[in-house]
């Protein structure tokens, strides 16, 4: 199974058609964000968001390894920059237009300031955009060694309330409260695409984490929609775990997941998707997609790498895995087996990697590897 086979969005299939070179655990589904044309040239047009810190770099690496493969795809380059509507951050109007044209984009990392200033712009777009599910894989490399070579989870988290509601005020002097936001319709709708996405990849196991033993009402929620959601599923197991014990099985035998789709609320996805990079070689690897109903917005797990920016040390693999899950979402199969198989080739090699991953080569030098062995693949 190719590596980033485990991306499968919602979507309109005709399922006698078999789409690319391999793939049809891709082509399932029930409802799709992509709905673009392509223009007079043939391409598609996808938005791009450099981002900050060490985006610039890693967008520029996925843009030539992009031309190197002629991929049909015309970026449309717009910046995420802070901007004050009516007290509230909001996304500049013509990022915004761009991403609802094109309904699908390519994000680098977006910097936020810790305990002060502008609230985060990536919840920001998730939230502007109803992103509901966050889909984010993370499979051991071939050839690339860690202490496990048998990682393989997928985890779906909801990505628009929860802990990362934004509702925090200060009750008294040193009395803080933050409030954690649970809905029934986001909870559903997260669940919902956890169990479609579950057929869509072959697995038919749907297990929700959570922390219902003590946050009752909120995990509590979460947890009933998944229950109720899963009656509409009778073809995949459905059973849940507490969160803590989630990540000691995890750290014990990942393989104990490699069957299974996990469903979690916000915080606890973001925390998890982390700790399950680290087990196959750090957050220079792990890709994710945030998947709407009108837009789709993909972007690595990582953040923007403040000590590394502007060095040439980023490794861009996680974006450019990333653009790979939007190429399938795109239904351009072809070209991410291909960039896909170059960039597992150059990691598998071992000839020039990126820090991150032992090797002493720069951003510039990995890439360049990536597209000659595209020729190769
Ligand atoms: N979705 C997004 O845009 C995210 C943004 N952030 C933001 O990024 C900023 C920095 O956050 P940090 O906690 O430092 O996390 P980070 O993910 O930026 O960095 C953590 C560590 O991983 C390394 N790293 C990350 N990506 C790498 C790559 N592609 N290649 C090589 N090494 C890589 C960094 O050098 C650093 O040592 C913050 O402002 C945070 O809010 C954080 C996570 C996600
Ligand atoms: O918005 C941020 O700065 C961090 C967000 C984050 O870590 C995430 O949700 O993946």
């Amino acid at each position: 199974m190719s590596f980033l086979r485990l991306h499968a969005p919602f979507r309109t299939i005709n399922l006698t058609k078999r789409i690319g070179t391999r793939s049809l655990a891709t082509a399932t589904g029930t409802s799709h964000s992509f709905n673009s044309k392509k223009n007079a040239k043939g391409n598609y047009t996808v938005t791009i968001i450099p981002g900050d810190g060490i985006g610039p770099e890693i967008s520029e690496s996925v843009k030539r390894i992009y031309s190197a493969a002629n991929v049909p795809i015309e970026w449309e380059e717009v910046n995420v920059v802070p901007y004050l509507k009516d007290g509230k951050t909001v996304i500049p109007d013509e990022a915004s237009k761009s991403v609802k044209r094109n309904t699908v984009a390519l994000k680098g990392p977006l910097a936020t300031p810790i305990g002060k200033g502008h609230v985060s712009l990536n919840l920001t777009l998730r939230r502007t955009f109803n992103l509901f599910a966050n889909v984010r894989p993370c499979k051991s490399i071939v050839g690339y060694k860690t202490v496990y070579d048998d990682v393989d989870t997928v985890l779906i988290r909801e990505n628009t309330e929860g802990e990362y509601s934004g509702i925090e005020h200060l009750v008294v002097d040193g009395v803080v409260q933050s409030i954690k936001l649970i809905t029934k319709v986001a909870s559903e709708r997260c669940a919902r695409y956890a169990f479609q996405h579950a057929r869509d990849i072959g697995r038919n196991h749907v297990t929700a984490v959570h922390k219902a033993n003590i946050m009752r009402m909120s995990d509590g929620l979460f947890l009933d929609a998944c229950s109720e959601v899963a009656k509409d599923f009778p073809d995949v197991k459905f059973d849940d775990v507490l969160l803590d014990r989630a990540c000691l099985h995890i750290v014990q035998d990942p393989s104990l997941y490699s069957n299974v789709v996990m469903v979690m609320p916000n915080l606890y996805g973001d925390i998890l998707s982390d700790m399950c990079a680290g087990l196959i070689g750090g957050l220079g690897l792990t890709p994710s997609g945030n998947i709407g109903r009108d837009a789709s917005i993909f972007e690595a797990v990582h953040g923007t790498a403040p000590d590394i920016a502007g060095k040439d040390l980023a490794n861009p693999t996680a974006l450019l895995l990333s653009s790979i899950m939007m190429l399938r979402h795109m239904r351009l199969n072809n070209y991410a087996d291909v960039i896909e198989s170059a960039v597992l080739k150059t990691i598998a090699d071992g000839k020039k990697l990126t820090r991150d991953l032992g090797g002493t080569a720069s951003n510039t030098d990995f890439t360049n590897q990536i597209i000659s062995n595209l020729e190769s693949v």
